[in-house]
């Protein structure tokens, strides 16, 4: 496999925006010990996994998949449409360097989340709502290239990674209620919300959240191994398990 970046939660991670979830207290401990073994799954699934340098001023930092979004060698680096999260960015910067990828980034006008940002194949959907607007999709088709770029509005939750993802062999798994789906081909519709978020680790791999368990029971049925986690101080802060890395094949 390749390579996994991820950063530790922070000790200001209680402080992280919540949009849609019922704020709640968030156990800044249990979350560490949660991501640790986050961290423990993609190693044992044989990624190499990098830890971005802290950004303990950033509650959200924790969520890097927004910072970053890794199409072959190039990394572009989001702008955020919530102003507060742009200050993470030099950390991911420096280890997108790190790992020798040509850097690239969203400019003013346009906002970019990497939650918004979903590559199947040589088709890459970017949903289009609070966090990503119509100027950072257009950027980020033009530093693309090649790829066909698909922006899928989104409504009702936070990003297009929150409504639906892809699976191993190319398919969409996700709730159809939260984006349109005119734009997209056919989706495997799931009720847990948390049977939306698939990290794919590898041909017949993928990582879940503890959350979802009737998916994770389909998913297994259908012969893929399910990796579960509990991440639920990061669901608190309506995060899912796509948030907590970037992985770098
Ligand atoms: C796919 N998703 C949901 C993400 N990539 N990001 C989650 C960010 C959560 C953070 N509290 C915020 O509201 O920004």
């Amino acid at each position: 496999m390749g390579r996994a970046l991820v950063r530790a939660p922070g000790p200001r991670l209680a402080e992280g925006l919540v949009t849609h979830a019922d704020r709640r207290p968030v156990d800044v401990a249990l979350a560490a010990r949660q991501h640790a073994a986050y961290t423990a799954a993609l190693r044992s699934a044989g990624w190499r996994v990098s830890s971005v340098a802290a950004a303990d001023d950033q509650p959200d930092a924790v969520f890097i998949e927004d910072a970053l979004i890794v199409c072959g060698d190039l990394a572009v680096l989001g702008r955020s449409g919530a102003e507060v999260r742009r200050g993470e960015l030099p950390g991911a910067e420096r280890a997108a360097r790190d790992l020798g990828l040509r850097i690239e980034r969203i400019e003013a006008p346009g906002t970019l989340d990497g939650g918004d940002v979903l590559a199947v194949g040589d088709t890459v959907y970017v949903g289009r709502g609070d966090r990503t607007n119509e100027e950072g999709i257009c950027q980020l088709a033009r530093l693309l290239g090649g790829r066909r770029v698909v922006p899928v509005d989104v409504r009702g939750c936070l990003h297009l990674k929150s409504a639906m993802t892809a699976l191993p062999d190319g398919g969409l798994i996700g709730l159809p209620e939260h984006v349109d789906t005119s734009v997209l081909p056919c989706m495997r519709v799931v009720r847990e919300p948390a049977g939306a978020h698939v990290v794919v680790l590898g041909p017949d791999h993928v990582l879940m959240a503890a959350s979802a368990p009737r998916t994770a029971a389909s998913l297994a049925a259908d012969g893929l191994r399910v990796t579960s986690v509990d991440i639920s101080e990061f669901e608190a802060l309506d995060g899912c398990v796509t948030c907590l890395s970037v992985l770098v094949p």
